[in-house]
């Protein structure tokens, strides 16, 4: 009997207008952009931020593209610029390019081309509280997030902070794009539960793609 998971492969699940998860769609490409993400590392590594109140981050982050996400004591912003590296971040993978804008096409978001591309790292533990995506220039843009490696749990809510969050539980593969009504739609992963993932060994890898300048 095939299970549910295997059952919704390839499926568009709408979560709110305009925020939908593509059970699976990175699912073949996994190797392809896991490989791509050792060359991004050599250049600009696995680094855990800190937030503008003085809090570590627990999850590791690095980018690639033209623009990357940073935080420190100043604030957020993207910068052309990796700050423990010195130079810029290093180039989009092709393999990372392509994945986004045909994840945003399969959602309805046709003609999307990222200039940022925000990798997070989350070890057992590791948890990211609900937040809106708001430090883009034009929020007409979508959203891509990639999940590889171990599962999570995606907290999804509404444009304000309070309103209720669903629970959509995340797996190797999967894709979640959010965009038009739902851009600025708040979320958060929940702490990871401990495993081993062949993918990834003991961690969760998402790659969030933004068009951010
Ligand atoms: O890890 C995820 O799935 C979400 C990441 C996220 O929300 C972010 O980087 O802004
Ligand atoms: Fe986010």
């Amino acid at each position: 009997m095939r299970d549910l998971f295997e059952a919704e492969q390839g499926l568009a699940l709408p979560i709110v207008p305009g925020a939908v998860l593509l059970r699976g769609f990175a699912g073949d490409q996994a190797p392809r952009l896991r490989a791509a993400l050792d060359g991004v590392l050599a250049a600009s590594p696995w680094r855990h931020m800190i937030t503008p109140g003085g809090f570590r981050m627990s999850v590791a982050m690095t980018n690639c593209g033209p623009l990357g996400w940073v935080s420190d004591r100043t604030g957020y912003r993207y910068d052309a610029i990796d700050p423990v590296a010195g130079k810029s971040w290093p180039a989009m993978p092709q393999a990372f390019r392509e994945l986004a804008s045909e994840a945003a096409n399969a959602a309805g978001f046709a003609g999307f081309e990222p200039d940022a591309c925000l990798v997070n790292r989350y070890e057992p533990g590791a948890r990211l509280s609900l937040h809106q995506d708001r430090d883009e220039r034009d929020y007409g843009h979508p959203i891509v997030s990639v999940s590889l490696g171990l599962p999570a749990v995606l907290l999804f809510g509404g444009l304000q902070r309070k309103d209720k969050s669903m629970r959509l539980p995340l797996v190797h593969g999967d894709v979640v794009v959010w965009g038009g009504p739902a851009r600025l739609n708040h979320h958060g992963i929940l702490p990871l539960k401990d495993g081993e993932h062949p993918s990834t060994g003991r961690c969760r890898i998402n790659l969030t793609f933004r068009k951010a300048g």
